[in-house]
Parts: structure tokens; sequence; C-alpha cells
């Protein structure tokens, strides 16, 4: 069977927030039922059995065996749609996204949704080991007197708990670190970070100024924009801020141009042609295709963040295009040095022959088509979230442009980078 043509129908999200805010009492599991019951109520899905639905978080409690479905329970879809968990980092949202797409290509479901949350408000703290296995024992203990034992094992200093770090697990570094270091390799400047900033926040509002989220954002506990937002953010402002990673001599990563610890939610729903076609809805834009690319950022000499390129050349050739055959660009702003070391490297002629074994560099993208309605610096970045918001934007974007492509990058933890393309309909 050949495949079908894939076409992505809608999208929602919870507006994002800061860590340690309105979200706090909110946990991963409510903040996802909440998007898709915002999806489920804008495109009267209710009750409806869908094919699957998709999504994750990057940091989940023990007890959220299978947050996707418990959280589908929670909502007014079918209990009876099947649903999973998926976990790629900050590329979860689109590798749920691609993955979904994949299947309904295949003929294997006919609708799907594809998301992510994260909550770093509602981090699990972890036990001890050596008081986690002490407690262990204590479970298994068959008389009081073998319960006593293993109890005695238990020591005042082990009941610290311990918060989970925003740190790559082999190296220790943070990411900001890690990136930090990718900056200096590519000599990128503070100045062009803090314009990059600036940017995103004044495209976010610009975007939020013209209704353009008004049916793909839903008002939730209270917060109805995502509150990261600094409209009045300026190069000048920005440049007042200290920096925050790779600290010493050359520092020029600040809380400024690097994303927020954030919360929140977001889903897409796809689907076929014969799906969308039978319950009115508009096709958006048609997902095209999508790649996933690791790096060596142990061994190699590679950057941490510096999978996306990897993956876009893949793409670009397995698709027969060009870097500049496309209408808009949604290059996930992790640090706002992240994109700018992307692009440098898709420019450099080395780097796109000794890395990427291409004999022509992938070239410049057009500036004035990047971000156009702001991206995570200004709107933040629930890590798992954040595919679902790009995905939903720029399907509607190419919708309101009625032509061309888009192209998703989006780096991940682990040296890993998703990326996508989508077509207008
Ligand atoms: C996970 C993956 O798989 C891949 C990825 O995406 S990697 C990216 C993952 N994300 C991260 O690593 C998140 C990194 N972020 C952080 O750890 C923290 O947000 C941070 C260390 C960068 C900053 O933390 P913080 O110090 O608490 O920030 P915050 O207090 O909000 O801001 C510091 C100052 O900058 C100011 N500021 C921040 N943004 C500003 C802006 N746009 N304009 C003007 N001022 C700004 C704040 O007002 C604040 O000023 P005061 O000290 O005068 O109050």
């Amino acid at each position: 069977m050949s495949p079908r043509d894939v076409y992505v129908l809608g999208g929602n999200r919870i507006p994002f927030v800061r860590s340690g805010g309105k979200y706090l009492k909110a946990s991963n599991q409510d903040m996802l039922t909440a998007a898709i019951d915002g999806l489920v109520s804008r495109h009267d899905l209710s009750g409806e059995r869908l094919g699957e639905v998709a999504a994750g978080a990057v940091i989940k409690h023990a007890r959220d065996f299978n947050l996707t479905r418990e959280s589908v329970l929670g909502s007014h879809l079918s209990p009876q749609t099947p649903a999973y968990d998926v976990q790629q980092a900050c590329g979860t949202g689109l590798e749920a996204t691609i993955l979904v797409a994949n299947k309904i290509a295949l003929g294997q479901v006919d609708s799907a949704i594809a998301g992510g949350t994260d909550t770093t408000s509602d981090a699990p703290l972890a036990i001890n080991d050596d008081l986690r296995r002490t407690l262990m024992m204590v479970n298994y203990a068959k008389t009081p007197q073998q319960r006593l034992k293993a109890l005695t094992k238990i020591r005042p200093g082990q009941f610290a708990p311990e918060q989970p770090k925003n740190a790559e697990p082999r190296t220790g570094l943070a990411m900001g670190d890690h990136q930090a270091i990718t900056t200096k390799e590519w000599g990128i400047s503070r100045e062009a970070q803090d314009e990059l900033a600036a940017l995103s926040h004044q495209n976010l509002a610009a975007a939020y100024g013209r209704g353009f989220f008004d049916d793909l954002v839903t008002p939730y506990l209270g917060v109805s924009k995502d509150n990261n937002l600094r409209p009045d953010s300026t190069p000048e402002k920005l440049a007042k801020l200290k920096p925050v990673f790779g600290k010493g001599e050359g520092a020029t990563m600040t809380a400024g141009n690097s994303t927020p610890l954030t919360d929140g939610a977001s889903v897409v729903l796809l689907g076929s042609a014969d799906w969308a076609q039978e319950r009115k809805l508009t096709p958006l834009a048609r997902f095209v295709d999508g790649e996933t690319a690791a790096v060596d950022y142990v061994h190699g000499g590679e950057g941490l963040l510096m999978a996306p390129p990897y993956a876009i050349a893949r793409l670009l050739q397995r698709n027969g295009l060009t870097l500049q055959d496309f209408e808009f660009y949604e290059f996930h702003e992790a640090f706002a040095s992240t994109v700018l070391c992307h692009l440098a490297a898709m420019e450099s002629p080395e780097f796109c022959k000794e890395r990427l074994g291409l004999d022509e560099p992938l070239g410049s993208v057009d500036r004035s088509k990047l971000n156009v309605n702001g991206s995570s610096l200004a709107a933040g970045h629930p890590f798992a979230a954040t595919g679902g918001r790009i995905v939903a934007s720029l399907a509607k974007m190419l919708h309101e442009k009625g032509s061309g492509r888009g192209l998703i990058s989006i780096c991940a933890a682990g040296g890993q980078g998703v990326v996508a393309i989508l077509e207008a309909v």
C-alpha cells in the first residue's frame, strides 16, 4: 500500500507560564488533559475514538506510568482511544507528531493527537538511593524482625531529597554550559544573541496583538497569555543582564537570551484527508517528512545541541529540497545562540563538507522568515510541549499564507535533534 497524505488539522496549548508561578499546583497530567480538552472542544471531538494519542513529558513522576493514557482517560475523548508516552527530550512533541503521522500515512490509524507537557514547578524529588533500597527491603520483609533489621540501616543523612538536574548525565554540565562552549566555538556575539531574543519577544507580542493565537491557545487557571512575554524587550535592555552560563571572560549567555524554566502543555490533531472530510475539518498543512539525528557530544567533539543541522541535511536530501525552499523557518530557541550556531554551521563550507559530507554548504536562510511569530525565548519552553506549539503555529501560518513550506528544527538533550517539513495545502 502506498503511503497516504497526512494533514495537520488543528492545535491547542495552554498558555506557557514561568516555573514556580501560576501553575504551581498543576501536574503534567492536569495540563496535558487541559490541552487535549481545549482541542476536543474547539473541533467538536467530544466522545470521539481517535486512532491514538502519543505525547510525553521530559520530567515525570514515578507514578506517571503512562501519563498520556491517564490524560486521555481524564479528557472528553472516548476512553477507547489508545494512548502512550513518548520521550525525546525537547524533541518529544515533534517526535510524537512524526510517529503518528507515519502511522496515518501507512493507514494504521486515520486520526491522532500528538503532543507534550512539562512542569519544573511540580518536578519529582527523588530520595537517596541507599534509603530507597532500605525501604524496598522493609517492603519485602516477611516478619517484624526482618522489618526492624532493615529499618536499622536508615541513617539521618539519607533523608535529604535529590532534585532533578537540568544537566547532561554523561558530562554533569548544564545544557546552558554546554551551549556556552559551542557559542564560543562558533564565535557568536552577545549582540547577535540579544538581537534575536528581543525579536522573539516583539514577534510573539505582535502575533498575540493580531489574534494569531486566538484559536491555538486556551486560557488555563486564569492565564490567557504566555507570561514570559516581555514586549518591551530591546537589545539595549538585554545587554545589561549578567551572563549565567559559561561564566568567566567572554561569557555571553544570560537569562534574557536563554529560555526560562517553564510549565505548559500542547497538542496537535492530525488525520487523513477522508477522516478530515468526514468531520468537516479543514486541513491546515500537509505533514511532509521528519528526521532525527544524534551527535557524539561526549567523545566526538560536536556541540551538545548541534544535531539539527545533521538532521536538516538528511531531510533536505531525501526530499530533493534546498535550505532556501521554505517560506517559514521555525527553529526552537533553546538559547538564542543555539539558533545562531545552527545558522552559522549550515553556512559554513568546512562544517558542511567535513561534518555533513556535503560538497556545497546548505547556505543561509532569509532571516525575515525565521520565527516570525516568536519562539521559545519569548513564549517559554516547557520542554516536551515546545514541538506541539511549533507544529500548530506553523500549520496555521502556512494555511494563512496559502502556499509554501515550513521547516521545523528542535535541538534536544542527549545530543539529538528532531526536524520536520510541513507544506501548505
Ligand atoms: C531540554 C532539551 O532537550 C533541549 C533544550 O531546549 S536546551 C534548553 C533547556 N532549557 C534550559 O536549560 C533552561 C535554562 N534556564 C534557566 O536555567 C534559568 O531560566 C536561567 C538560569 C537562564 C535564568 O534563571 P533566573 O536567574 O531565575 O532568571 P530570572 O530571575 O527570570 O532573570 C534574571 C534577570 O534577568 C531579567 N530578564 C530576563 N529576561 C529578560 C528580558 N527579556 N528583558 C529584560 N530583562 C530580562 C529578569 O528580570 C531578572 O532581572 P532581576 O535580577 O533584576 O530581577
